[in-house]
């Protein structure tokens, strides 16, 4: 099976390297791999005998701009190569590949982008440390609107490696070669955007000093969860797959909690029913087949019913009212210490009052599945929460704070553990930006908690399948399909 992958922080990419020099891979021979990987890459965008320019920055991502371009004139390119700075400012490895480069070097100013038919972008890597402007802006601004296709070294220039943030200008890129493990900034918006396809570069970083410096952030394949994936024995009887409870809204606000019962059930919850206010019994029983329905008043009715334990995992909040009576219904729900998802009007039910939820989740596992409004929201005069600008550093404090699971959506949801782990899922689809595709998440994840999936593992897992099923429809997608595309999913993942 395979291990699940690595995601290094810039910092933690650095220890890495220092680690594996320590180890005997000379700083220079990392370089020389990387560059080389850079020339590779270029040759599947440039055919045989075209021209390239390099553009290079004062740094070692610069270094790396300098060997590549030594080993594609070798190899028959016509290379021009452009630097930021002056040569005898180069330090280190850097200085030294620049040694090896016997072509001309100017000032990037000057290089002829326009009649390129590549561009390299080694500019700044892992280790930009300001926004760009001047000459820097100047220079990132040409690339782009060379109109020419950028290979990034690394990272595209401009774009922050631990946050993916755009720091006043980045490179576009059509293709990113990094190395030895993806950063950040590749899965997280909008620096995922301007990387392009990235690929990653094998430069002889064992995955045990990637493990030791790195080890927290993950990207979300299966690899991650897999394993915990429940698959029914052959003399599984229903109540050994679970039983989810979801609460419905009022008469005119049912189909959220439906539509999450649905994704429940497909994902493989033995039995699922809809806890429904009375006025809207009707409602749902006229939309309801396999799924049960049972009335619930209230938080005294969802303290009735959770009095049998073989409901064992919940859903609040999808439509459910912004009030106290939700709450109210969350407390009961946590006091029951049952697998719990919280989503949408559970949590913005608690605007501004989430000092009520410090801890509260650490008793039982619990999932919180905000989008940023409803983060906002419930986190509000939290400054040490909303403000790190890394959105993983946001979900990981959350985490910490409640003890829940925490997981941020967007085009790049982030998953993070009170205990530290952390996933970036990015495998989803634009297509997934419809009404109730948010309640067919928190149905899937809550279904799986209900087979014993563990939170963590579950939130993942829940996110993936939700982003595979999106992909796999495409254009036209509404959330009703979402949950009918998920056996597909699990066919593939299950075979
Ligand atoms: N052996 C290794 O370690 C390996 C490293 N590798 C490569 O090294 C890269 C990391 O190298 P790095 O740490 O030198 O950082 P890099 O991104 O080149 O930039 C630093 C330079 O930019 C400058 N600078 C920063 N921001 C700026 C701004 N806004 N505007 C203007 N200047 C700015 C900054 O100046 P300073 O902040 O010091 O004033 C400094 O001079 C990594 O991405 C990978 O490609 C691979 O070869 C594998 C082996
Ligand atoms: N551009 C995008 N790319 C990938 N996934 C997206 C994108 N936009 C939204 N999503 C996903 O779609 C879902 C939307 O959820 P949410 O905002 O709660 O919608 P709703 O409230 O309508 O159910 C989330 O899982 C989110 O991660
Ligand atoms: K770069």
């Amino acid at each position: 099976m395979t291990a699940p992958e690595l995601v290094l922080t810039p910092s933690e990419m650095k220890q890495a390297d220092l680690e594996a020099m320590a180890r005997g891979i000379p700083g220079i021979e990392l370089m020389r791999r990387a560059g080389r990987a850079v020339a590779d890459s270029a040759e599947k965008l440039a055919s045989p005998g075209s021209r390239i320019a390099v553009v290079s920055g004062p740094g070692q991502n610069g270094g790396d701009g300098f060997v590549a371009a030594t080993i594609l004139a070798g190899r028959g390119y016509r290379v021009s190569l452009g630097l930021l700075g002056s040569l005898d400012r180069l330090t280190g490895d850097a200085a030294e590949a620049a040694r090896d480069w016997t072509g001309a070097v100017v000032p990037i100013e000057e290089l002829p982008l326009q009649e390129a038919d590549l561009i390299v972008d080694a500019l700044f890597g892992t280790g930009l440390s300001r926004d760009l402007d001047g000459a820097t802006r100047h220079a990132v601004d040409r690339m782009n609107g060379s109109g020419r296709p950028i290979l990034a070294v690394d990272l595209p220039s401009g774009i922050d490696g631990g946050t993916g943030a755009v720091r006043g200008i980045a490179v576009k890129a059509v293709r990113t070669v990094t190395f030895a493990a993806r950063k950040p900034c590749h899965l997280l918006m909008p620096g995922r955007a301007h990387a392009g396809l990235v690929e990653v570069a094998d430069i002889g970083i064992g995955r045990d000093i990637l493990a030791a410096k790195g080890g927290s952030l993950f990207g979300n394949d299966p690899a991650l969860w897999l394993a915990s994936l429940p698959r029914p024995g052959l003399s599984s009887h229903k109540y050994e797959r679970g039983h989810t409870l979801v609460a419905s809204g009022g008469a005119t606000r049912t189909g959220a909690a439906r539509l999450a019962a649905r994704a429940a059930l497909r994902i493989g919850s033995g039995l699922v029913t809809v806890a429904s206010p009375p006025e809207a019994l009707g409602v749902n029983a006229a939309h309801l087949t396999a799924i049960m329905l049972k009335g619930c008043d209230g938080p005294e009715g969802l303290h009735a019913i959770l009095q049998d334990a073989r409901f064992n995992a919940v859903v609040l909040g999808p439509a459910l009212g912004v009030h106290a009576g939700t709450r109210a219904m969350v407390a009961v729900a946590v006091q029951a210490r049952r697998n719990l998802v919280l989503d949408a009007d559970a949590l913005t039910s608690f605007e501004g009052l989430a000092s009520e939820l410090h801890g509260a989740f650490r008793h039982a596992p619990t999932v919180l599945t905000p989008h940023d409004g409803e983060f906002a929201r419930l986190f509000k005069g939290h400054p040490d929460i909303l403000d790190p600008e890394s959105k993983i550093e946001r979900a990981r404090r959350a985490a910490a704070y409640s003890g829940a699971v925490v997981l941020l959506k967007g085009a790049d949801t982030v998953i993070a553990a009170p205990d530290g782990r952390a996933a970036i899922n990015a495998n989803g689809t634009p297509y997934l930006a419809t009404a109730g595709s948010g309640d067919t998440l928190c149905g899937l994840i809550a279904g799986l908690m209900a087979q014993d999936v563990p939170a963590f593992e579950a939130a993942c897992a829940g996110a993936w399948i939700h982003g595979e099923a999106g992909a796999s429809f495409g254009p036209g997608l509404i959330s009703e399909d979402l949950a009918e595309l998920v056996p597909g999913v699990l066919r593939g993942l299950l075979r």
